[in-house]
């Protein structure tokens, strides 16, 4: 029996007591972990690469604050629960075989089963996230390269991290399906071969799950509920509140006995901004806070104010997850505090490794039967994508196998087929991607468009066309013309496109999971700087379609960053300035709208068509993505009701003040 876990749309950890679980916990999950399909099973053994410098000291760093907070639970008199998850994981990993069960930090060895930048015979593709723009900073890509520190059984990990204690498995699944056949046809390559060697029925996918986001977890645990609930001591959870000895009362208790004493004093303020932060503290401060903010009238302390809890919590939140105060400031404000907690703690853990199938040299079901074949464990992405696979582990390294030299998938991040999707573009056209290194969208653009028409991919890095350069070639894609300018030079360089991708320079705040460096590199600087690029970068990519386009006249705009400045800001930005385009639908089929007003700012109202992604809810890079139609001048007019131009009349005055911060 399969059971797949869902991270779902808003969900909610129920953290009746403590935090969500830690990341020792994330790790004790991953122990449960069991191949999806196939027979190679690698067990446990995680993926990963040599190259990880950064993200072995992040795991020091959290192993470090895990058994702090450990230390801190068992004086707490709360020991028994965590260290029965610990032992208990202990044994599992002994009866596993996996010696290797603590040494999360430092898992070179076991992690050779992903693509393995050290011995790659293509390091060089793989420089994505690595490279500097010219302030120094890394300019982020969702795509291959990055993927390099990504792990396999994270999404185990990712389904205890939303598991919370008594919470039901209600999001598991338990029926398997075949992936429907019909999917298969919209593939590029020719299904009458396919029917008449009958691999079909040589290989199954399994339970294509009906949400279609990637999958929260390997969905392969044969633990049934009560196995759960005892192997986790999570029977308590679930009894009604006030129970003797439920954990409802335990937070009550704790509640009751702290709530004059959460937020420090002014001297404890001063006598602890000479000493260096407690991180254990800081945890159980958060958890503490978060349930005044539950219930602010009843148990906030006498005389004080929300806002002096927010800002503690979010120096706690700072202190705890190692983000400057202003970064750790700014993502909180986009969610509520339980929802923002959950976003933070998504970003400790890695994404699932995705692959996308090359359907110009292969399909799906039979590059997925080779990997398994070879040892890989994988399984589709979900409905939403038909060239997609996750892989959950490997006997082999998924960056060198001999389907991947020869160009049969591209390792990519889930949420990088996004904006690619809401493109659409079709056979024949000529579509620009303006800021295309690495080449993970350049190459799928060229995949759906059949090399078909051109694919003009632009960079204005040059040592990062390189890398553009050797997955087009790996990939064989034989419509793509690639080129080194400043994209603000479109169109002059050359306009009239049918279609336009502007996957924007960002910040990163939504692969904080890739790279931790994000947390304290990001300054309020960069957030007017990007915002500034990104707006002049959007104006030249509308300005590069033909509006007359027969087939197009489509621009997508997307980020791997959440924030807003570089989001809804800089959309709204671009249809005060050019009204001849408006946001259309996307055309994906999951997302959170993107906001319509933020903390009192209003931007237009069809940015509720954008779509946000958090790592969280689906379970994929934090990402966003916003398609504009260019409209031919008979539209425009129409668009432009008197209501719309008093609106416009008030816009063009905003736009003048915001030209003078610009
Ligand atoms: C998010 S990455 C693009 C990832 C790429 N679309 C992919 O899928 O592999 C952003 C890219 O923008 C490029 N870039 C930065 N400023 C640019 C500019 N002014 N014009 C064109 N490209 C720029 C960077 O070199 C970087 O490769």
């Amino acid at each position: 029996m399969v059971r797949e876990a869902r991270p779902k749309v808003g969900r909610k950890a129920r953290t009746k007591q403590g935090l969500v679980p830690t990341l020792t916990e994330f790790q004790a999950g991953m122990l449960e972990h069991k191949p999806y399909r196939g027979s190679h099973g690698a067990g446990a053994k995680r993926n990963g690469t040599n190259d990880r410098n950064g993200e072995r000291k992040r795991k020091r760093a959290d192993g470090d604050r895990e058994s702090k907070y450990l230390n801190s639970k068992k004086t707490a008199g709360k020991a028994e629960k965590v260290d029965f998850v610990e032992r208990s994981s202990v044994k599992k990993a002994k009866a596993a075989g996996d010696d290797d069960f603590y040494d999360f930090g430092d898992d070179d060895e076991q992690n050779g089963a992903a693509s393995d930048s050290d011995s790659s015979p293509v390091d060089d593709v793989y420089d994505s996230g690595e490279d500097e723009d010219e302030e120094g900073k890394p300019i982020f890509s969702d795509d291959e390269g990055d993927t390099d520190l990504l792990e396999s059984a994270n999404m185990q990990g990712l389904k205890k991290a939303f598991k919370t204690v008594g919470e039901k498995d209600d999001d598991k699944e338990e029926d398997e399906e075949e992936v429907d056949d019909d999917e298969e046809e919209e593939e590029e390559v020719d299904d009458d071969e396919e029917e008449e060697d009958g691999e079909e029925d040589e290989f199954e996918f399994e339970d294509n799950d009906s949400d279609g986001l990637v999958e929260g977890s390997d969905g392969a645990s044969d633990l049934n509920d009560s196995d759960v609930a005892d192997e986790f001591d999570l029977e308590d959870d679930d009894d009604e509140e006030g129970e003797p000895g439920s954990d409802e009362e335990d937070v009550e208790i704790n509640v009751d006995s702290k709530t004059t004493s959460i937020l420090p004093s002014g001297q404890e303020l001063e006598a602890s901004s000479s000493i260096a932060p407690d991180i254990h503290l800081s945890r159980t401060r958060i958890q503490e806070i978060l349930n005044v903010l539950d219930d602010f009238k009843k148990l906030a302390e006498a005389g004080r104010s929300r806002s002096e809890y927010v800002t503690q919590l979010i120096a706690d939140i700072a202190n705890y997850y190692g983000y400057t105060e202003f970064l750790a400031g700014k993502l909180f404000e986009l969610f509520s505090p339980r929802e923002a907690l959950e976003f933070f703690e998504a970003n400790e853990v890695p994404r699932p490794i995705t692959i996308r199938t090359n359907t110009l040299k292969t399909r799906r079901r039979n590059l997925a039967q080779a990997l398994v074949n070879r040892g890989v464990n994988l399984k589709p992405i979900g409905n939403w994508t038909k060239v997609g696979l996750q892989i959950f582990d490997s006997q082999v390294p998924i960056g060198a196998t001999p389907e991947y030299l020869a160009g049969h998938y591209i390792i990519q991040a889930a949420s990088s087929f996004l904006p690619c999707i809401a493109l659409a573009p079709q056979e024949g056209e000529r579509v620009l991607d303006m800021a295309a290194a690495p080449g993970g969208k350049t190459t799928y653009l060229s995949a759906l468009m059949k090399n078909t028409g051109c694919v003009f991919a632009n960079d204005a890095n040059k040592a990062r066309t390189k890398s553009l350069i050797a997955n087009i070639h790996r990939l064989g894609c034989t419509n793509t013309v690639v080129c080194h300018y400043d994209a603000q030079e479109f169109p002059r360089v050359i306009g009239g496109f049918d279609r336009v991708l502007l996957d924007a320079p960002c910040s990163g705040t939504g692969v904080i999971a890739k790279d931790a460096s994000v947390k304290t590199s990001r300054n309020e600087k960069d957030f007017i700087d990007l915002p500034f690029l990104q707006k002049k970068l959007l104006l030249a990519a509308i300005d590069s379609v033909d509006a007359n386009s027969k087939t197009g006249g489509y621009i997508v705009y997307s980020t791997c960053s959440v924030t807003v400045d570089e989001n809804e800001a800089v959309v709204d930005y671009a249809l005060r300035k050019r009204p001849d385009v408006k946001l259309v639908d996307t055309g994906l089929v999951f997302g959170v709208p993107g906001f319509t007003s933020f903390r009192g700012k209003e931007f237009n109202q069809k940015l509720n068509l954008t779509r946000r992604y958090y790592p969280h809810t689906y379970n994929v890079d934090g990402f966003f993505v916003a398609k504009f139609k260019k409209m031919k001048k008979k539209e425009v007019k129409k668009e432009e009701t008197g209501e719309d131009k008093k609106k416009q009349k008030k816009k063009e005055t905003e736009d003048e003040e915001e030209e003078l911060t610009l």
